[in-house]
């Protein structure tokens, strides 16, 4: 038997593919970027063909560099970026359309007719959601109005949709699986989280079909093989699901109360509670953290859509900087007279604020602000968001309150040791990063290598965790609430603004 496991995390802005061999140690990799489509303001696609192809080649690059073939894998994992969805023509395989993209906002005036008829509270109470663009359902009620023939296409059952693992899975296995994992469904608006099941009542509202959605699993199960032409043999698929619920796994945060914040595009914050679906009355999201061995684990989750975007744009947008990496350095050299603050709002803001209409905004610029002060503005922004999250977290949640809290923190911002140690003195908790940063591929090796018997039970896998450094915060508490309230300031005039 074979002894290898390959993790495909396939991102919002490029997919990667990295080998783990049955000690669960990553021994090769491959990452590509693709192509961000903007067609309108604040619209976001992916053309769905590049999803795939980019899976394809990063496979084969890291089986290569591993210096194995296609058929020493004993498994594939699949994460994603989440509620990102495909239509396609269940025959041709066809997309009728890009994939719509989770930061996209296209759907904010449908967002706002659900709130003004009512809706939503219905909406919140089966799927932990809000009426917000950023979900999967929205995008679907988009496409089937607005792409011509969709509707009736859809009602005569020629069509399938789905999440991007979904997408990958029909393709990788030529079209034979139709199917997603629980967390990724809970994604989709259209998931009843408590019962485990599509819900009718807002597929109705919606004008959904459910001959359109996949079918739902553990996120450790059987997904069926690859099809040989598609990745060089017939692989078994064992495990799949959302990034952030693979972090989870990944940073063993299996214990009520555990908690990760992973740092990529955006920022997203996750805290288990277990086999309670806590209610949140601080504008955070309830959700599946996993389903393993047919038990759903719950989380609560605080979702920003700007963290390591907002360094991008400084690369990108406004070019004082070549490389994410310089902001640390210019972070450090910034004036710390000039009080500068970014609100990323670039596409809305997400929790706890859930306004998708208000956009960026930077306060407290004098003639002495720089690219310095604009780099250390991008960095903390993403703290005072965390901070935003964690006291909701911490009002929400009965065992945050009672406990000291650790914070496990991954992806590729947290490379940046001074934006790790503004985030635990902003926190006022202990930041832990581990020693493995790809937390989300480590998570869904391990769904995709316990389905097939080559990695241990949980309890095990968590004993592996390890360290690499833990942040304490170094300001006192005056200095905190200083600088958040400029922050929380600076929010509220960001908004008003609209
Ligand atoms: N040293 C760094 N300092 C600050 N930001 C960084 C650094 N390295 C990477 N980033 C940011 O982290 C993000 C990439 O993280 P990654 O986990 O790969 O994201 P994703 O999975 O969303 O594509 C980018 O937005 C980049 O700007
Ligand atoms: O692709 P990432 O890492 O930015 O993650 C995107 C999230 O899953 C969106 O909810």
């Amino acid at each position: 038997m074979s002894h290898f496991i390959a993790a495909i995390d396939q991102g919002t802005t490029s997919t990667r593919c990295i080998i783990f061999d049955k000690d669960l140690k990553a021994i090769a990799s491959a990452q590509e970027e693709f192509t961000q489509h903007f067609p309108n303001s604040g619209w976001v696609e992916h053309d769905p063909s590049d999803l795939v192809n980019t899976v394809k080649s990063t496979f084969a690059q890291a089986i290569k560099e591993a210096g194995l073939m296609p058929s020493d894998i004993a498994s594939i994992g699949i994460t994603n970026q989440r509620e990102t969805l495909v239509l396609w023509d269940r025959i041709t395989g066809e997309p009728l359309y890009n994939a719509i993209v989770w930061q996209d906002r296209r759907t904010a005036d449908f967002c706002q007719s659900l709130k003004d008829q009512g809706l939503e509270a219905m909406i919140t109470e089966k799927t932990g959601l809000r009426a917000d663009p950023y979900f999967s359902g929205t995008k679907l009620h988009w496409l089937l109005k607005n792409v011509d023939g969709a509707k009736e296409r859809a009602a005569n059952g020629e069509l399938y949709t789905g999440t991007v693992d979904t997408w990958l899975i029909w393709k990788l296995t030529g079209g034979k699986h139709h199917v997603t994992d629980a967390s990724n469904a809970s994604r989709t608006m259209l998931y009843n989280i408590h019962e485990g099941q599509w819900d009718d009542e807002i597929l109705t509202t919606f004008e959904i079909p459910k001959s359109l959605l996949p079918k739902v699993k553990d996120s450790s199960a059987d997904f069926g093989h690859c099809a040989e032409s598609e990745l060089g043999a017939a692989i078994h698929i064992g495990g799949v699901a959302g990034d952030q619920h693979a972090a989870m796994v990944g940073q063993a945060c299996f214990e009520p109360g555990m908690m990760k914040s992973t740092y990529g595009t955006g920022c997203f914050a996750m805290v288990n509670t277990g086999d309670k679906a806590v209610t949140s009355k601080n504008n955070l999201l309830t959700t599946i953290a996993y389903q393993l061995d047919g038990k759903t684990v719950y989380a609560l989750e605080g979702s920003i859509f700007i963290a390591g975007a907002a360094v991008q744009w400084l690369r990108d947008g406004i070019g004082v900087i070549e490389e994410a990496s310089e902001t640390e350095a210019m972070a450090k050299a910034a004036d710390p007279k000039e009080d500068v603050y970014l609100v990323p709002a670039f596409v809305g803001l997400g929790a706890p604020y859930w306004n998708p209409n208000v956009r960026g905004a930077m306060f407290g610029i004098t003639r002495n602000t720089g690219p310095n002060e604009f780099s250390r503005a991008a960095l903390e922004s993403v703290a005072y968001q965390t901070l935003d999250l964690i006291d909701a977290m911490r009002a929400d949640s009965g065992e945050l309150q009672d406990t000291e809290l650790v914070l496990r923190v991954d992806g590729g911002m947290t490379a940046s040791n001074w934006t790790m140690q503004f985030l635990a003195d902003m926190l006022d908790c202990e930041v832990d990063r581990p020693t493995v940063l790809e937390t989300t591929a480590l998570g869904v090796a391990y769904l995709a290598g316990y389905q097939s018997g080559l990695y241990p039970e949980p309890a095990q896998f968590a004993k592996e965790w390890a360290l690499d450094r833990s942040f304490k915060s170094l300001i006192d508490e005056q200095l905190r609430a200083k600088k958040y309230d400029g922050w929380k300031r600076a929010v509220e005039s960001t908004i008003s603004y609209g």
